[in-house]
């Protein structure tokens, strides 16, 4: 099996064997619709002689942690041929995949996993959950929050980069977990005329608010929405009872929101906002530890020696001291205070997973009596991490 670069040429290749892993059936057009990110990707292939048994594509995009914006790998187009599973073709693409980004100098990789059993053994951590809400807009929305009552203005698909970009960019530093888009992200992928998720549903629409905005997709009685950000809780407010006001509907649908959404504490009657999922989202993989590890802010200043585990990219093992008000994590031999994988260090990485529960669970090991929950204090983040953009 020889793994090496997919040329440019053989995007449609890896379009077909997505369509035979994924069960899914390839229409016209469909390259071009969903396709297209795998041009800007690096993209690697497992050949079996002139057969493609497998492949990974790694988009470069820039993932929101706290306090800054890091290079990352984001990986999709996962797969391997039924005929050649389980013999580490994954694998060995997936040691490919670090190789690349670790020359390339992207410290952290993001995927959305088709399985939650297949990419913990590779070091990604699940390091976000999220939430699906319903609500019955049939009658009229209370709110508990006052809506900021400037007007709300319809605007196209073609201005979006250029009013929802810097609305979409404060979120990220209020909120870690989100991708920086740029203007083909947001017209050929977020505003994407056809959404298979959203089979049946219209174009999307996009309402724009002075601190906000909301996209959405209508079919029969239901609104479906897409994304939705805000400055501020009363933006926020105001963008929701625009949605449940909208004419001919009485239902709005909203997969994927953050865990800590304000919408379900907002409803003057909670039983109109139900919760319908919580799930497992974005898997984090720590490409390179120490220098994820300085990037991102602290909550508090302190100090602990951690004794990683990461057989798959060795230079992250062994032990670090982080220093959190100085940014600082350098190697040491000093006792650790505690042991974890790269997995778990990933998962509570951007402050979604609570760090003193993998030591209660017995995957995280505390040697220093009280460093979990020191550590799990220098992580918390104001609010929860939340990625809204699939790939
Ligand atoms: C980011 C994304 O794109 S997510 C989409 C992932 N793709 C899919 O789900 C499409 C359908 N599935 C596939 O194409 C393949 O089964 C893949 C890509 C998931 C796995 O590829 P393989 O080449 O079979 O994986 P590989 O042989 O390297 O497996 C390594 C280990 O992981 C295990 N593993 C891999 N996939 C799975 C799985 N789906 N369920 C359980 N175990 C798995 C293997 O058993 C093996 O374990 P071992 O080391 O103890 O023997």
């Amino acid at each position: 099996m020889e793994i090496r670069d997919i040329p440019e040429a053989d995007v449609g290749r890896m379009f077909d064997l997505a369509g035979t892993v994924f069960h899914v059936g390839i229409e016209d057009g469909d390259l071009e619709q969903y396709g297209w990110p795998l041009q800007r990707a690096d993209r690697i292939g497992a050949f079996d002689g002139a057969t493609m048994a497998g492949q990974l594509a790694a988009i470069p995009m820039r993932l929101a942690v706290p306090g800054a914006m890091l290079d990352c790998s984001a990986v999709t187009f996962v797969g391997v041929l039924p005929t050649h599973r389980r013999r580490g073709i994954l694998t060995s693409m997936m040691d490919r995949m670090y190789a690349d980004a670790i020359a390339a100098g992207r410290p952290v990789a993001a995927l959305w996993a088709s399985q939650g059993v297949i990419y913990g053994r590779y070091g990604f951590g699940q390091a976000t959950r999220a939430i699906d809400l319903e609500v019955d807009s049939s009658r009229p929305l209370e709110l508990r929050t006052a809506p900021d009552d400037r007007p709300l203005r319809l605007i196209d698909a073609a201005s979006a980069p250029e009013l929802l970009g810097p609305i979409h960019l404060r979120s990220l530093s209020a909120r870690p977990g989100g991708l920086d888009r740029d203007p083909a992200w947001w017209t050929r992928w977020i505003l994407r005329p056809v959404d298979r998720d959203a089979a049946g549903y219209s174009a999307p629409r996009i309402v724009l608010h002075p601190a906000g905005y909301a996209i959405y997709r209508a079919h029969k009685r239901t609104i479906r929405v897409a994304d939705l950000v805000a400055d501020t809780p009363q933006a926020e407010a105001a963008l929701w009872r625009f949605l449940a006001s909208i004419d001919l509907s009485s239902r709005i649908v909203v997969p994927n929101r953050p865990v800590d959404d304000l919408l379900p504490h907002m409803a003057a009657d909670p039983d109109q906002v139900t919760v319908t999922k919580n799930f497992g989202a974005l898997w984090l993989r720590l490409i390179d530890v120490p220098a994820a590890l300085r990037a991102r802010s602290w909550a508090t200043d302190d100090t602990f020696v951690l004794e990683i585990g990461d057989p798959r990219i060795p230079g992250n093992g062994g032990r670090w001291r982080l220093g959190t008000g100085a940014a600082a994590c350098d190697p040491t031999t000093d006792a650790p205070d505690l042991s974890l994988t790269a997995a778990d260090l990933a998962a509570v990485y951007l402050g979604g997973t609570d760090l003193t529960t993998l030591v209660r669970i017995g995957t995280v090991t505390e040697h220093t009596l009280g460093a979990a929950a020191r550590l799990a204090a220098s992580l918390t983040v104001p609010l929860s991490p939340y990625l809204n953009d699939d790939f």
